[in-house]
This record gives structure tokens, C-alpha cells and sequence, in this order.
């Protein structure tokens, strides 16, 4: 049996495949290969489908509570390929620590307050529809929101109007309020039906409102423990250099005393620990945060929260070039609905379709896998152009690919005898135990390419 022991040699000296290792007379090594590999020949069962789930490699791994957060787009702004990226990334890594054993919390968290609502909310007053809102709410918000930024360039009244709603908003004026949460409501309610054809689950959808009053503390806090300190333009900053000379600084306060995206970042980790304990908190963006989550951890620090240190930020590459035939992606459901028409066009070129129970529907499933295997491909950090004839290629790493092999596979072990079967049977056990490994890795480096390597190579 050719095993790949590239992966951890250390680790695989003696392991699930191999029992004992032992040299004997003229240079011969002998393997003694588990009992349990036996299995071999024992006809398919239930437990290949759990599929390395209960290597003893994983009793190696740390397990605990993961907090991951991940996706959070922002109310009635566009939803652009770093969304998309944080979406699947994160429901990668949700899905990896989960499979590992450990229990896991899956955070959506919004951008639910700020100046912006200040418009939106003073924007609809002046020319938003409820019809429209309740037959398209996603673009109607959008584009309210649009038509008030272009109004407010050269119209007092209405920048008057957005700081006075968002002022009501944090008073909690009862009418601001009820139409802020309708605003919430309905696009967590549009976004989830998205999410669901991504096969992307939240058990929170938390946001940056939730924090607002938490953060006024936070300032306090920082205030009493000497780590304020003001400037000239009357803003609170903290000093976050690694010299404490004041040559990095993170302003947790402007200067008419309302909090920042920052400041509701640091109340919301605080709250997080309190509520969930998490044993680690993994947080999923583009890599245009990295200074931003690099002084969040440092202010935490400065606070004294030891579990900072278990705080990580997972950041990747940017996208360019992610369009659709309505130009410029602004909604996440026109990506969705872009890559499944175009399988199903492609699909309509090949013979096989005509046999399909519904195209459709397979057309579906297998344009999303395409969208998720592309993101997949290279180490996450690295930013690349988006290629629609790429990402649906039939060959290669795509998604397209390995739903092909993943189809073909199912009906070749659903045969009960074929006939090169004890062949396949052994290629199946094999590639189980690869599996592990391969999770094993993925989790010490939180890269899915392992992932993908892994599957277009299985045969
Ligand atoms: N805790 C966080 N700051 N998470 C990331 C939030 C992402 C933010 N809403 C954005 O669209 O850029």
C-alpha cells in the first residue's frame, strides 16, 4: 500500500495505520498495519459517512468553545467580495472546529449603527416607500441610502435631519427606534434566506448597536485606568505603539463624544467573554483590518483581559473583478443567482443534462460549490481576480469538479459489487485516514487548500 506520509512523519510513526515498526535481517522493515484496517473488507457501512471524525490524531487537539465571527455585512450598504470571502472562510472554519470536537458559537455580526442610520432613517423619511421596502427591501434600503449621501453633499436640511435621527436614535426615541429595527428585521430576514443557499447557518446575529451603551463604559474604564489620553482636536485616543510612545494610537472617541467602530469592537469582545466564554474567538475579514484587530487585541490587553492572547483575527486577500450581468455586485443574491444561471447554461451545452431530474436544481447546488472551491484554491492571504469561465471550469480544482467526482463516488459505492470492488474499497479506507490528516493540518493553519488539495485528488 503507497501511503502518503508527507503530512506529519513525527506524528505517524505509529498511528491508526501503522501499529509496530520493527527491522529485521537484510535490510527488511516490516509494517505491522493495524487490525483495524481489516474493515477493508467488510462491505460499506454507516460510519464511512462520519468519515474521520474519530481519528485518535484529534485527541492531540485542543478542544473548547470557539466563538467565530464572521460575514457581518453592513444594513443598507452594498455586500462586496470581502463579505462573500468572510461568509464562506468563516463557515470553513465554524465547520472545521466543529468536526474536531469543539463547540461552537456562529456570530454574524452587523453594522447596525453609526452616522449612516442618521441618513438612511432621515432619507426614508423624506423619499422612502413602505411598499417598496416590503417587496424589495435590500434594494430599497440600498438605494435610499444612496439618494441621501447624494442629497446631503450640498443639502443642509438634510444633513441637519440625519444628525438629529441619529440623535433620536441615541435616546432611543421610540418612533427612530421602531424604524431602525424594521430596517434590522427585515434585512436579517433577507440575508438569512441567502445564507441558506451558501449552506451557512448564525446562531447570533449580534451587531454593533447591541454595544453602544457598553462602549460609553469602556471609555470610563480606559479613562479611570490612566490609558486615555486627549488631543488637540479634542478626541480620546489610546496610545497602542509597541514603545508607548504615542508613535501608534488608536481615538476610541470623537470629539462630540460619540463612540466608534473601534470602541463598540472592544465592548462587544468584553460582552462575548461574559456571555460565552469562549476558550478561543476567531474574527474573519479582509485584510484591510489586520491594524484595526492588531490594536482591538492591544487595548484588551492594556485592560487587562488576559484571554486577548486567544483572540485571533483571520484575514484574507482582496477580490477584484467580482461582477455580474447587473454590473457591480450589491447584493450577495445576485452572485448566487449569476453562478447558478450560468451552470445551468453550461450545463445546457452538455448531453448528459437532458437525463437530469431537474437541471435547476443541480445547477443550483453545484454553482455554489463552484463559488466556495474558488475562494478556496490559494493560501487566503492572497488576493486574486475573480474569472467566472475559471471558477465553473468541469476539470481542474473547481467546485464543478469535485461534484462530478463526489456523484460519481456515491453511485460506484451504492453498487454493492463491482467489480474491481475491493480496490475502491481499500482506496476509500485509505483516503479516511489521509483525511484526518488533513484536517489536522487545516486546523493548525485555518487554510481550507488543504481541504481542496485533498479532494481533487480522491478518486
Ligand atoms: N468585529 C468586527 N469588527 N467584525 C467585522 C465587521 C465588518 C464590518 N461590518 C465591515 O463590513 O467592514
Amino acid at each position: 500500500i503507497e501511503l502518503n506520509y508527507l503530512y506529519f512523519p513525527a506524528q505517524l510513526n505509529k498511528d491508526n495505520v501503522v501499529e509496530e515498526i520493527s527491522t529485521g535481517p537484510g535490510g527488511m522493515i516490516t509494517f505491522k498495519v493495524h487490525r483495524k484496517l481489516l474493515k477493508m473488507l467488510e462491505p460499506f457501512g454507516e460510519e464511512d459517512a462520519k468519515f474521520g471524525f474519530n481519528s485518535e490524531l484529534f485527541n492531540t487537539v485542543k478542544k473548547g468553545k470557539t466563538l467565530v465571527e464572521f460575514s457581518s455585512p453592513n444594513i443598507a450598504k452594498k455586500f462586496h467580495a470581502g463579505h462573500l470571502r468572510s461568509t464562506i472562510i468563516g463557515n470553513f472554519i465554524a465547520n472545521l472546529k466543529e468536526s474536531l470536537g469543539n463547540h461552537v458559537i456562529r456570530m454574524n455580526y452587523l453594522g447596525d449603527w453609526g452616522m449612516q442610520f442618521g441618513l438612511l432613517g432621515a432619507g426614508f423619511e423624506q423619499f422612502g416607500s413602505q411598499e417598496k421596502l416590503n417587496v424589495n427591501p435590500l434594494q430599497h434600503l440600498f438605494d435610499v441610502y444612496v439618494q441621501a449621501n447624494k442629497e446631503a453633499e450640498d443639502n443642509k436640511e438634510i444633513q441637519l435631519a440625519a444628525r438629529e435621527f441619529f440623535q433620536k436614535l441615541e435616546q432611543h426615541d421610540s418612533q427612530a427606534m421602531s424604524l431602525w429595527q424594521q430596517f434590522r428585521e427585515i434585512t436579517v430576514k433577507e440575508y438569512q434566506q441567502v445564507y441558506k443557499r451558501l449552506g451557512v447557518p448564525f446562531d447570533v446575529y449580534s451587531g454593533e448597536s447591541f454595544h453602544q451603551e457598553q462602549a460609553r463604559e469602556v471609555v470610563q474604564l480606559l479613562q479611570t485606568r490612566g490609558l486615555l489620553k486627549t488631543t488637540e482636536r479634542g478626541t480620546s485616543v489610546v496610545d497602542v505603539s509597541a514603545e508607548g510612545d504615542m508613535s501608534s494610537c488608536s481615538t476610541v472617541l470623537r470629539s462630540d463624544g460619540t463612540s466608534l467602530y473601534i470602541t463598540r469592537d472592544i465592548a462587544a469582545a468584553i460582552d462575548r467573554k461574559e456571555k460565552f466564554n469562549f476558550d478561543e474567538m476567531i474574527y474573519v475579514t479582509d485584510k484591510s483590518q489586520q491594524n484595526h484587530f492588531l490594536h482591538l487585541f492591544h487595548i484588551l490587553r492594556l485592560m487587562g483581559h488576559p484571554w486577548a492572547e486567544s483572540c485571533r483575527h483571520v484575514s484574507f486577500g482582496l477580490v477584484q473583478g467580482m461582477s455580474t450581468r447587473r454590473g457591480e455586485v450589491v447584493f450577495l443574491e445576485d452572485v448566487l443567482d449569476e453562478a447558478c444561471a450560468r451552470m445551468l447554461h453550461n450545463m445546457q451545452q452538455a448531453t448528459t443534462t437532458k437525463e437530469m431530474a431537474d437541471p435547476g436544481d443541480t445547477a443550483e447546488k453545484v454553482g455554489m460549490s463552484a463559488l466556495i472551491v474558488q475562494d478556496f484554491r490559494g493560501p487566503l492571504e492572497a488576493d486574486y481576480r475573480f474569472d467566472w469561465d475559471r471558477i465553473l471550469q468541469a476539470q481542474g480544482d473547481t467546485g464543478v469538479f469535485l461534484q462530478y467526482t463526489h456523484a460519481r463516488l456515491r453511485s460506484t459505492c451504492a453498487q454493492k459489487f463491482v467489480p474491481n470492488w475491493l480496490l475502491i474499497r481499500m482506496q476509500v479506507f485509505i483516503n479516511q485516514l489521509l483525511f484526518d490528516e488533513v484536517l489536522y493540518q487545516s486546523n493548525r493553519d485555518l487554510q481550507p487548500r488543504h481541504l481542496v488539495t485533498f479532494l481533487t485528488k480522491l478518486r
